[in-house]
């Protein structure tokens, strides 16, 4: 049996909440960073391939070409349908790159008509008349709207992709969805008829997920957050299944890196710190001034490994984020404050880490490209979206990780993951 389904995701989180959701629902996946090199990784051995990108935030031509590069893999690999994820939120700009990635793609695939919705409602992602909610608020009165690389103020997402893009966008609204497959593919095909080529798709339960995904069985690409995964491998015949592939028994000194800055991370923080469990804060200005932050942490980190898990933190406050972007630009910032947080990453691993919780998209794109893993095995859920991985270091040892999305897990997410891989895995 061959790829059914060829995954591009615009960041490495967002790339191990997909396979997470594809795994859960029965599908064998595998997970890589970034597009092989040509030649490397056929033939795979698996029902959909996840390939991470981390190209949300990067100019939008070269979103496009790393976009563009992983659909060839995919399809050298054989993949039926090319399935392009971004975040529950919608990450984006007005210049992209949810737009112009999902245009450049229907280009490639001869694609005259694609679906767009971010739904997720395990997670409080839901969709209805267009609008996108974040549990009980739109999303632009949500945390997202003082997110420092893609603010989001428009909870509207009809026009928000239409701000993107210059092919018409429509709506499949909810009393379509409720109506089943045949409803939606009708709905699809007046829409077709209108001249649109994308629409944004309501969906405020897994219900919704899964009729969706009936009916967009066929279509060459689809583009979502991971929820529409929950809805598409039964289209091949997989049936769910809650037992979560096994990993490798863990082992070594446990640690915490987080460069993210949304709500739930910075109470997932205060919640680590307050149970009295070590951590050190990384000042962004005292990177920029040139001290070496990174030989701090370790040294901290160093201290307190014997111990039980260290955390090393950039994660503040928005008010704090946006004075550190006014001195040294938001762009700069975040650059230097991944990079030093992949420099700890790091150390923490020639120090003994081999069970990491890495939190915040962009923070963790930095951290497994530093650490050079180029594949994630998918292990059990912590919470919705985010599961324990296992990864092959360069020198050949194991190292569990788990990426987790800003706005994902509960507030004891750091203990509760540790706790979680001990139990599963010992
Ligand atoms: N204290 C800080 N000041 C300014 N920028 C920061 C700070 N801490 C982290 N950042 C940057 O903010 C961005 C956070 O993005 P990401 O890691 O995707 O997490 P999230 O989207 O959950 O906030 C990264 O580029 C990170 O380097
Ligand atoms: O879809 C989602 O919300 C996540 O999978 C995701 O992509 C979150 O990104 P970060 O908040 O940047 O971790």
């Amino acid at each position: 049996m061959g790829i059914r389904l060829g995954c591009i995701a615009d960041d490495f989180t967002g790339a191990t909440d997909l396979a997470n959701n594809l795994v859960r629902a029965g599908m064998r996946v595998v997970q890589l960073i970034d597009v092989p090199s040509e030649g490397a990784g056929q033939p795979v051995d698996a029902d959909a391939v996840v390939i991470a990108l981390k190209s949300r935030t990067v100019p939008a031509a070269d979103a496009v070409e790393a976009s563009l590069r992983a659909l060839a893999w995919l399809r050298s690999v054989g993949a039926e349908q090319i399935y392009f994820k971004y975040c529950s939120t919608f990450d984006s700009t007005p210049a992209g790159n949810i737009g112009p990635v999902t245009e450049a793609l229907m280009d490639a695939l001869d694609a005259d008509f694609t679906v767009a919705t971010p739904a997720f409602p395990d997670n409080g992602r839901t969709v209805f008349k267009g609008h996108l909610f974040v549990g009980d608020v739109l999303l632009g009165e949500s945390s997202m709207r003082h997110h420092p690389l893609t603010p989001m103020t428009d909870s509207n997402l009809v026009s928000v992709l239409g701000a993107q893009t210059t092919r018409p966008v429509g709506l499949i609204d909810h009393t379509v969805v409720a109506g089943g497959a045949d409803a939606i593919r009708a709905r699809i095909d007046e829409l077709r008829a209108e001249g649109v080529e994308m629409a944004i798709a309501d969906a405020v339960s897994n219900d919704d997920l899964v009729r969706l995904g009936e009916a967009v069985r066929g279509l060459p690409l689809v583009t979502a957050g991971s929820g529409l995964a929950i809805g598409l491998p039964s289209n091949w015949g997989f049936k769910p299944s809650p037992a979560a592939a096994q990993l490798p028994p863990p082992g070594g000194h446990q640690a915490i890196v987080s460069g993210s800055v949304s709500a739930a991370t910075n109470g997932q923080v205060r919640e680590f710190l307050r149970s009295g469990r070590p951590g050190f804060s990384v000042d962004p200005m005292r990177i920029a001034a040139g001290e070496d932050v990174a030989g701090e942490a370790l040294a901290f980190a160093e201290a307190h490994l014997t111990d039980g898990p260290v955390l090393v933190y950039s994660t503040e406050t928005p008010d704090a984020v946006r004075t550190v972007q006014g001195r040294l630009g938001a762009a700069e910032a975040g650059e230097l404050v991944e990079q030093t947080l992949a420099r700890v990453a790091q150390g923490l691993v020639e120090r003994g880490v081999r069970r990491l919780v890495v939190a915040g998209g962009e923070t963790s794109g930095a951290v497994v490209q530093a650490l050079g893993i180029t594949g994630l095995r998918i292990g059990p859920q912590i919470d919705p979206g985010v599961p324990w991985c296992a990864a092959t270091l360069p020198d050949g040892d194991t190292l569990h990780i788990t990426l987790k999305s800003g706005n994902f897990g509960g507030p004891d997410f750091f203990s509760a993951s540790f706790a979680l891989l001990d139990g599963d895995a010992s």
